[in-house]
């Protein structure tokens, strides 16, 4: 399966074309939606966030609530362009209107001044407009439809906040993956321990307050993966890598980690290296899962344990240096508005990249055209390595 996205963060929609998703997976906007709302929440959002109202439009590649095989067009109107109609283009400016023509002022941590540089734009507006993390709507949309497949297997996925600004959650939950879901969906930074959460809500105020931003930590859980899903025989067919890389692509995150990643190299192998144990209803299982579920490339059957960082929003009301790029003047950016904290949205999206990611390599591997026949497929594969 692959997608491509398009649309600028005030133009007037988003789409995604959504390719190689198998005939007959069940497909609502009602799917759909539900995962926009939960994008557009958490605390520390901005004024943007109040003026849309994320729906998904469904173009193509579905009739009757079933998909056909053939590619799914989705769209998402921003209801914020008809604010921005003169700037985006899409109406004339009357020549004694007052209306800011050109962004000459790049923002230190925004794409800006090297899209600019790259694409040869002196209006830093046309790098904007597309490197925004508006973008992240759509890849959701897509990574709704993964959730959806993945849903159809019995493969369930979470994901919420480990870290805002230095207040680190109590990670260590017992409860099943529906619980944790709910915890997280409840909590205003989908936090699941509630000291935390009231910690990181006021970092988050004070951030504000001083004009600053922060960032922190989202983990993602997936629960249900057959084993040896991915590969080791080719570089490119590492699952664990392309979940690195889907993280990686999301706005603002500069790292990535799985199971228990960086901590690994703090610790002796023998508090590293999951053991392997057999019983004969489910075959062969782990004492522990600290590798996250995957070895080699594979999945191990364990769940999927995936972290992501994202450093603090760029655009600050605390102004940083800069240089205008037609004067060469320096100057102190001033900006209108802005979240000031990100990190619950974003692990939204972090559930949705890591989604696609997983569902992708199931249709690979399980024959990709009809979702019947790759429901008979996982059953039997997972049969068969029960009975290993
Ligand atoms: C959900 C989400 C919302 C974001 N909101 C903002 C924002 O309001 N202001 C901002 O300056 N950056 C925001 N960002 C981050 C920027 O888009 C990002 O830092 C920028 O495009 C530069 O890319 P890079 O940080 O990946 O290098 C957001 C990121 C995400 C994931
Ligand atoms: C629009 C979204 O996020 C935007 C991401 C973003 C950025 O620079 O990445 C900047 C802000 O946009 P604006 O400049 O229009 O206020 C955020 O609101 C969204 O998440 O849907």
């Amino acid at each position: 399966m692959r997608y491509l996205t398009a649309g600028e963060s005030h133009g007037p929609q988003l789409t995604t074309i959504i390719e190689g998703v198998p005939a007959g997976l069940t497909l609502a906007a009602s799917h759909i939606n539900g995962e926009l709302a939960r994008r557009q929440k958490g605390y520390g959002r901005g004024r943007r966030m109040q003026i849309e109202k994320d729906q998904v439009n469904i173009l193509s590649g579905v009739r009757h609530g079933s998909t056909l095989g053939s590619p799914i067009t989705l769209t998402v109107e921003n209801r914020d362009f008809q604010h921005w109609r003169k700037i985006m283009g899409a109406e004339p400016i009357a020549d004694d209107e007052e209306v800011k023509r050109q962004i000459t002022r790049p923002r230190p941590g925004h794409a800006d001044l090297n899209g600019a540089i790259k694409y040869g734009h002196r209006d830093m507006r046309n790098v904007l407009e597309r490197s925004s993390a508006r973008e992240t709507t759509v890849r959701v949309a897509a990574g709704a439809v993964a959730k959806q497949i993945l849903s159809e297997l019995g493969i369930q996925v979470a994901g919420h906040v480990i870290e805002i600004g230095g207040v680190k959650a109590n990670t260590t939950h017992s409860e099943s993956l529906e619980t944790l879901r709910q915890k997280a969906e409840d909590s205003p930074v989908r936090c699941l321990d509630s000291e935390a959460e009231k910690k990181m809500m006021k970092a988050i105020d004070d951030a504000k307050e001083q004009g600053d931003s922060i960032g922190g930590i989202v983990e993602v859980i997936v629960e249900g993966m057959p084993v040896g899903v991915g590969s080791y025989t080719q570089y490119d067919n590492k699952l664990d890598a392309k979940l690195a890389g889907a993280i990686m692509s999301i706005n603002a995150f500069k790292g990535a980690e799985i199971g228990v990643g960086f901590e690994a190299a703090h610790r002796p192998g023998s508090e590293v290296h999951d053991e392997i144990l057999w019983n004969e209803q489910d075959g062969y299982t782990r004492r522990t899962n600290n590798a996250g579920g995957f070895e080699g490339g594979m999945t191990t059957g364990m769940p999927v344990v995936v972290r992501g960082v994202m450093k603090p929003i760029p655009t600050l009301y605390k102004p940083l240096q800069s240089v205008d790029i037609d004067s060469k003047e320096p100057f102190k950016a001033s900006i209108e508005r802005s979240d000031s904290c990100a990190v619950p949205a974003a692990s939204v999206v972090a559930e949705a990249v890591v989604a696609w990611e997983l569902a992708s390599a199931i249709v690979n591997q399980f024959g990709n055209d009809q979702m019947n026949v790759i429901k008979e497929n996982v059953r039997r594969h997972r049969e068969s390595a029960r009975d290993f």
